[in-house]
C-alpha cells in the first residue's frame, strides 16, 4: 500500500516513520511536486491540487478536525477530488482534551473574576469584589459535535447550568439541547458564556454578529475556539465598549496571523492566543489514520468521513 503525505509545517520525517511503523506493509512517503507515481491513500493539509487531482485515491485524510480549507479548495478546483473518494476528518485525536483544558480553565477564570482582579491590580487597588452565582453562570455551546461535547462534559462537575445549540438535538447528559435555526434565540437568551465550536460553512460564515450578541444577557462572555470567519470582530469590539460584552477570548481570528494594526490586540478586555487552542497530536492521529485505514481495507465503515455537501 502507498500513502503520499503532505503537510506545510509538521515534522515529516517523524509522521512517515510513525505511519510506516502503525500501518503493516505501508510504503509512505513526502509527496513533492512532480510525484505522479501511484498513491492508494493521501494525508493532506493545504495540498496543492496537483498532489491529488487525477489520482484514483482509496480515500484522503485531513490532517485536523476543519476541513473548510481543502472543501473550499474543492470549490474552486472539483477535479482535485471526486466525489467518489471519501474525505475524512480528525475527530478529536486529542483535541478534545486540550479543548475541555481551554474551556475550563477560561470559564472559571471569568466565574473567578480574574479579569476583574488583573484590572484593580493594574491601579494597585486592594477590592474584594462580590462573588458570580453559578446559576447566573450558564455555558452555551455554539456547535455541539466531537469537541463540543467534550467541552460540555469537563464543564459538567464544575456545576455551571450548560446548553448546547446545534444543527440536530443532543442527549447529552446534564446539557440542555437547542436545535435549529428556530431555537437560536430561546438559546442566547441566559447563555452568559457562549463558546464557539461550530465548523466553518456558509451557513455558519459571520453567525457571531451584531444581532447575535444582542441576544445574550449583558455582561456576557465569548470565547471563539472555532474559526476567525465566525466572529465579525468590528461587532465584538463594539459590544464591548458597549458594556454588553464583558470578556472575550479569542484563539481564531479573520486573518491569522492577525495583523498588528488590529485593534483586538490592545482592547483591555479581549484575551488572546495564537490559534493554538487545539492542535494535532501525531500519536493519535496516527493512531486513528492506521486504524481506519484497516477498516477501509477490510471493506468496514470507519467513523469521520466528511459530508462533502453539509460542509464539515
Ligand atoms: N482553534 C483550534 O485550535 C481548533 C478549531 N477547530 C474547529 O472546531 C470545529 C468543530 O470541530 P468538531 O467538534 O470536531 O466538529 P463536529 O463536526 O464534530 O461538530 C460540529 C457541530 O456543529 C453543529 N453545526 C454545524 N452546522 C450547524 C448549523 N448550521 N447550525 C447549527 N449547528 C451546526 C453540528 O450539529 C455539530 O454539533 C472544527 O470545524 C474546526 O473549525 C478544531 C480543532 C482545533
Ligand atoms: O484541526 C483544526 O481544524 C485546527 O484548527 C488545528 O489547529
Amino acid at each position: 500500500m502507498d500513502i503520499i503525505f503532505y503537510h506545510p509545517t509538521f515534522d515529516t520525517p517523524y509522521w512517515i516513520k510513525a505511519l510506516s511503523t502503525a500501518i503493516p506493509g505501508a510504503r509512505v512517503r513526502e509527496w513533492k511536486r512532480g510525484d505522479n507515481e501511484h498513491a492508494d491513500y493521501a494525508l493532506v493539509w493545504h495540498p496543492p491540487v496537483e498532489m491529488l487531482q487525477g489520482r484514483n485515491l482509496k480515500a484522503v485524510f485531513a490532517l485536523g478536525a476543519g476541513v473548510d480549507s481543502i472543501l473550499s479548495k474543492l470549490k474552486a478546483h472539483p477535479e482535485m477530488l471526486p466525489e467518489h473518494i471519501p474525505l475524512f476528518r480528525l475527530e478529536d485525536t486529542g483535541m478534545g482534551q486540550q479543548m475541555q483544558e481551554y474551556a475550563v480553565s477560561q470559564v472559571l477564570h471569568w466565574f473567578r473574576r480574574f479579569d476583574d482582579y488583573h484590572a484593580l491590580k493594574q491601579q494597585s487597588r486592594w477590592e474584594p469584589l462580590a462573588d458570580y452565582q453559578r446559576e447566573d453562570f450558564t455555558v452555551g455551546l455554539l456547535g455541539a459535535g466531537v469537541l463540543g461535547s467534550k467541552v460540555a462534559e469537563a464543564l459538567a462537575p464544575w456545576g455551571f447550568p450548560l446548553r448546547c445549540w446545534s444543527r440536530t438535538r443532543k442527549t447529552y447528559p446534564g446539557v440542555e439541547s437547542f436545535a435549529g435555526h428556530d431555537e437560536l434565540p430561546a438559546f442566547l437568551k441566559g447563555t452568559r458564556v457562549l463558546i464557539n465550536l461550530l465548523p466553518n460553512t456558509a451557513e455558519t460564515v459571520g453567525i457571531i454578529n451584531q444581532d447575535l450578541l444582542n441576544q445574550l444577557p449583558d455582561q456576557s462572555y465569548v470565547m471563539n475556539l472555532a474559526r476567525g470567519v465566525h466572529l465579525v470582530e468590528a461587532d465584538l469590539l463594539k459590544a464591548l465598549d458597549s458594556g454588553k460584552l464583558k470578556g472575550a477570548m479569542l484563539d481564531v481570528y479573520s486573518r491569522e496571523p492577525l495583523p498588528e494594526e488590529s485593534p483586538l490586540w490592545a482592547h483591555p478586555r479581549v484575551a488572546m492566543t495564537p490559534h493554538i487552542a487545539a492542535v494535532t497530536r501525531p500519536a493519535e492521529a496516527v493512531d486513528y489514520i492506521a486504524r481506519t485505514i484497516a477498516l477501509l481495507e477490510q471493506g468496514k465503515a470507519a467513523t469521520g468521513q466528511v459530508d462533502r455537501q453539509r460542509g464539515y
